[in-house]
């Protein structure tokens, strides 16, 4: 017995087969409008000859089994496509619909698929969907979002669109800006209002010199406020400690106790530098002219000498930066610096808290003139031609041209030398000499050894160390300043007239000049400093030098150890500064001074402010300040504006509000 059912399904399948039959005559038929074409032209003419539509599915199936029709379908084609950068998740979602409306009866009803893949993580989300009207899809896409987060794009067939930022969001960003935008404002404010220069209490500072000396060794210390280490004229001299006995060079034969002889004065310094600044406190050994010319003579024994003061300076807890012999020029430039440091020639520091070059930039120039050598320094008024006598320091930003030389032989004590070698040279066999810069009543006996003691004067090819000479004072001033001129070669200069002397170049001299060491001592002893006129000068050391050594002796202490010489020295002196370096015409600009600003003149400020930096080559910033509390709340205000933009930038890329975002509509 057949049943119904296989009845009703013998009566589907012959339908079927009828209908495919019917479809293949359509479309293998060329004449028939529906034949060989698109589904939508095929589907009418079915329509048309069967009086029934045929649904979408069976049509596409039937069409997907004819190789006509597949065959012929357009190739798809790969085009060129936007690369697409995703940096971090839901930067991009890619969104699109699968057709499942063949499967749409075992699916109840659901007929397509809405699929959302995350491009970074590629985190899939998938929703189904009963038609693919607007209202369908934004639910379905919504709920994604609940699910997965909003993107910043979303990318479907319609094209790349932005989410709308939930409100929730808009309205912690604006509250956040508003917020940053005030606490920027108060921190601007408080910046610029009730700012002031400040000037705060610093400690001192302490830094110190020796100055090895051809006849003896000075230690000079410095201090200066901390805080203002960079203006002129604030490094005050704070003690000076004489070292017992000669110079360093004396002690080429017994190098250690060049060391020892240095202790009292250190023991000095220990004493004045608080203990907690100690190792802090720059020390440094300079060594001028003396050690230059055991250098010339021997140098292990110069060596030998510099490394016992090293290492007893050493022994002390303070910042030892070298002991070196320094060149005739570093030791002129030196005195150069400390001079205008001192008179704050390169640059002032106002009240106001600027920096002001003084008006007209008066530059002083340098005389300096120790036992052993002599040095001049100054800013001449044109170029200097020998690049051998030229320095161009840069200081607070202004670059100088500075001319120095130094006469190495030509300190005091060598030029009293050599005046002694010269008269004895000239005096043949007539004993005793005679000196005219000596006063009548004086002898001086030396032996022949002491007196050729130094490579400044030549020596007989032979002679006996031991033989003794006397030199008898005839007090004859004029004969003094002639046989003076005698030890100078005044004469020889290839640059004439830019000349000092013995044939060294020397612009004219230019500007005002302090004169110090024995240039101040003898002028001091004899009442001619600071300042006096040509003529009272000469008058003066004519009348001193026409004096005996009985009335000397009695109107000042013959333990004066320099009473002897001031009459040599004084006219040397005149014959360094009228007949060497010209000073006729300006005579005036001399200021014969110990000290500036309660400081003496001497390299050793200048070497020390040189190598601790304290004169910068640029102008020092001034700087501004705030009180405490207003710089903490600053602080505050700019740390607060800074976590603001941080959150804001936060919210934008991180803070996703699950169920707030929205969209309106997605076109897929
Ligand atoms: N109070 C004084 N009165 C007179 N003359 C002095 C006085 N003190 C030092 N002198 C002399 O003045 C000269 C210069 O002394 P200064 O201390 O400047 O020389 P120095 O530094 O030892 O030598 P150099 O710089 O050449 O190495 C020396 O001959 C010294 O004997
Ligand atoms: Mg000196």
């Amino acid at each position: 017995m057949i049943s119904l059912f296989e009845i009703i399904m013998l009566l589907y399948i012959r339908e079927a087969r009828r209908m495919a039959e019917k479809m293949k005559n359509i479309y293998y038929t060329p004449s028939n409008p529906g034949s060989y074409g698109g589904k939508e032209r095929f589907q009418r003419a079915i329509a048309e000859e069967t009086v029934s539509r045929l649904g979408d599915v069976q049509v596409n199936e039937w069409l997907a089994e004819q190789d006509a029709y597949t065959l012929h379908k357009p190739v798809r084609k790969q085009f060129s496509r936007n690369i697409v950068f995703s940096t971090h998740p839901r930067s991009q979602f890619q969104a699109d619909l699968c057709d499942m409306q063949a499967l749409a009866d075992e699916n109840d009803g659901n007929r397509y698929m809405l699929t959302v893949i995350d491009v970074f993580s590629k985190i899939a989300f998938v929703r189904v969907l009963k038609n693919k009207s607007g209202a369908e899809v934004t639910r379905a896409f919504d709920s994604i979002l609940k699910e997965g987060g909003a993107p910043k794009k979303v990318q479907t067939d319609g094209g790349v669109f932005g989410i709308k930022i939930s409100m929730v969001k808009q309205v912690a960003l604006a509250a956040v800006v508003v917020v940053m935008g005030c606490v920027g404002i108060i921190a601007l404010i408080l910046t610029l209002v009730q700012h002031h220069l400040v000037d705060l209490p610093h400690r001192m500072q302490y830094g110190m010199v020796f100055d090895a000396g051809s006849t003896h060794t000075s230690l000079y210390m410095y201090r200066w406020p901390g805080n203002k280490e960079n203006n002129t004229g604030v490094v005050s001299q704070m003690l000076v400690c004489d070292v017992d006995g000669d110079g360093i060079s004396s002690y080429a034969q017994d190098p250690p106790a060049a060391g020892l002889s240095l202790r009292k004065c250190l023991e000095s310094a220990l004493a004045a530098v608080p203990a907690n600044q100690r190792r802090e406190t720059p020390v440094y050994l300079g060594a001028t002219a003396g050690m230059r010319l055991l250098q010339l003579q021997n140098p292990t024994q110069s060596d030998q000498v510099l490394e016992q003061v090293t290492k007893v300076i050493q022994g002390y807890p303070f910042d030892f930066r070298g002991a070196r012999i320094l060149s005739g020029m570093e030791e002129g430039a030196y005195g150069w610096i400390t001079i205008n440091y001192l008179q704050e020639s390169f640059i002032k520091h106002t009240f106001e808290g600027e920096w002001v070059s003084p008006k007209g930039r008066k530059i002083w120039g340098a005389l300096d003139m120790g036992g052993s050598s002599t040095q001049i320094a100054f800013t001449p008024g044109q170029p200097v031609q020998d690049p051998a006598s030229a320095l161009g320091p840069k200081l607070y930003g202004y670059q100088y041209e500075v001319y120095t030389h130094s006469y190495l032989c030509y300190g005091k004590e060598q030029a009293m030398r050599q005046l002694l070698v010269h008269l004895l040279k000239m005096s043949r066999s007539t004993r005793p000499v005679k000196h005219p810069c000596y006063h009548l009543g004086y002898n001086l006996t030396l032996t022949l050894g002491d007196l050729y003691d130094s490579p400044c004067v030549a020596r007989p090819v032979t002679f006996d160390p031991a033989s003794e000479v006397t030199f008898t004072g005839t007090s004859e001033p004029l004969r003094c300043l002639n046989q003076i001129k005698n030890i100078m070669n005044l004469t020889a200069c290839s640059l004439a007239p830019a000349c000092g002397f013995n044939g060294v170049y020397q612009p004219p001299v230019s500007g005002n000049f302090f004169a110090f060491s024995t240039y101040y001592y003898t002028f001091d002893f004899l009442g001619l400093a600071p300042q006096s006129s040509l003529s009272q000068a000469t008058t003066t050391i004519d009348t001193f030098c026409k004096r005996t050594w009985d009335s000397l002796k009695t109107e000042y202490s013959e333990k004066d150890k320099y009473l002897r010489d001031y009459c040599a020295s004084a006219n040397y002196i005149m014959t360094v500064l009228l007949d060497g370096y010209k000073f006729n015409q300006t005579w005036g600009n001399i200021y014969f001074q110990r000290q500036v600003a309660d400081t003496d003149i001497s390299w050793t400020l200048g070497y020390m402010l040189n190598l601790t930096n304290l004169i910068p080559s640029e102008r020092p910033l001034v700087m501004t300040g705030v009180q405490h509390g207003q710089w903490a709340a600053e602080v505050f205000f700019i740390a607060f504006a800074v976590f603001l933009s941080l959150m804001v930038l936060a919210i934008l890329l991180l803070w996703n509000p699950r169920g707030n975002t929205t969209i309106d509509a997605i076109t897929l």
